[in-house]
């Protein structure tokens, strides 16, 4: 740009300032998407600067109206509280559960969502999950890549996917694309749920070891709440029993971590598929080093095209909110 451009930039940069948003931690769609969402916005990089995160709250305080988040930043209490100007969070994730809602509702911080935008993408992950748990397709590839193939190892068997009974726990809209996949597979459908469905025939369970009693496959694909935290415990695992699988797309805490890599190491359950941890990125390593255990890096909801709507959907959120318009994707935080 040249000498006079460059002038008249800054002059209306002046003018119209762009809004400041706060970053704690960059989601990956500031990551992928970052000189797109800087057209628009100014961001105030948290995780980038030298200063410890309450006196770089303290600094921005008056200016910070917005954050933008994601599903493994937590917005706290005490990063609500140093921010009295704050009006909105948008957090690129489904889940809700890392953000203090009950001070965004108290403060009426109002928050923006991913909603269901990448139920569909989450929906393929658990399938690919359980068919790569059932079929040992990791399990194949090491031992193709390890060379045990060529030496005449033991490979084990795998099971079918026709005819088995699946139980998905939380028939949101991850839950009901799940479903709706593994129905032409000939799976048979089972669910539990905080309500019984009326949209759908799946025989209903109104908890969680009930229905791990009646299916051979357990896929948690509901939020992270008080209720469901380590709603999947050492009675459900058993209910699960030995030939049982559990995948999970929900979140890690869902699960309690440790009963279910005991309940893995003593043959107790058969096997998982796991997306989300209790405390990640860090795996228990008696999960690396299982063959029956497909790992995968809290990657379900990434892919390019979806990332593309949610930079839309980001911006369209953050330029309803500077303009005092109706947010895209609210969050009702009256429920
Ligand atoms: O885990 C990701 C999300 O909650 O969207």
């Amino acid at each position: 740009m040249d000498c006079n451009g460059y002038r008249q930039e800054n002059h209306e940069q002046n003018l119209f300032p762009k809004p400041k948003v706060l970053v704690l931690e960059p989601p990956p769609v500031f990551i992928y998407h970052e000189d797109k969402l800087s057209q628009k916005f100014h961001f105030l990089k948290a995780w980038d600067s030298p200063l410890p995160l309450d006196q770089f709250l303290t600094t921005h305080a008056h200016s910070v109206q917005a954050i933008l988040s994601h599903g493994s930043c937590p917005v706290t209490t005490n990063t609500i509280r140093l921010l009295p100007s704050l009006g909105l969070i948008v957090t690129t994730s489904a889940g809700l559960d890392q953000i203090d809602l009950q001070e965004c509702r108290r403060r009426g911080v109002s928050v923006a969502y991913a909603g269901s935008l990448f139920s569909a993408d989450v929906a393929d992950i658990a399938v690919g999950l359980l068919i790569d748990a059932l079929r040992n397709i990791s399990a194949g590839n090491r031992y193709v890549t390890q060379g045990l193939w060529a030496n005449n190892g033991d490979f084990s068997l795998g099971s079918k996917l026709g005819g088995r009974k699946v139980g998905i726990v939380g028939l949101g809209s991850i839950g009901l694309e799940v479903g709706k996949r593994l129905e032409p597979f000939g799976c048979n459908i089972l669910y539990c749920s905080r309500n019984k469905k009326s949209s759908v025939s799946y025989p209903y369970y109104s908890t969680v070891c009930e229905l791990a009693t009646n299916c051979e496959v357990l896929i948690i694909c509901c939020e992270l709440n008080d209720q469901t935290r380590h709603v999947i415990n050492k009675e459900v695992l058993l209910a699960l029993g030995k030939k049982g699988l559990i995948i999970n797309v929900g979140r890690g805490a869902i699960i309690d971590e440790q009963e279910m890599v005991r309940c893995l190491m003593q043959g107790e359950i058969a096997g998982a598929g796991l997306d989300v941890f209790e405390n990640e990125p860090h795996v228990p390593s008696e999960l690396i080093s299982l063959d029956n255990v497909v790992l995968s890096p809290h990657r379900a909801v990434h892919t390019e095209e979806t990332l593309m709507a949610l930079v839309e959907l980001v911006i369209g959120n953050l330029e309803a909110f500077f303009s005092n318009k109706p947010l895209l994707s609210p969050v009702l935080l009256d429920e």
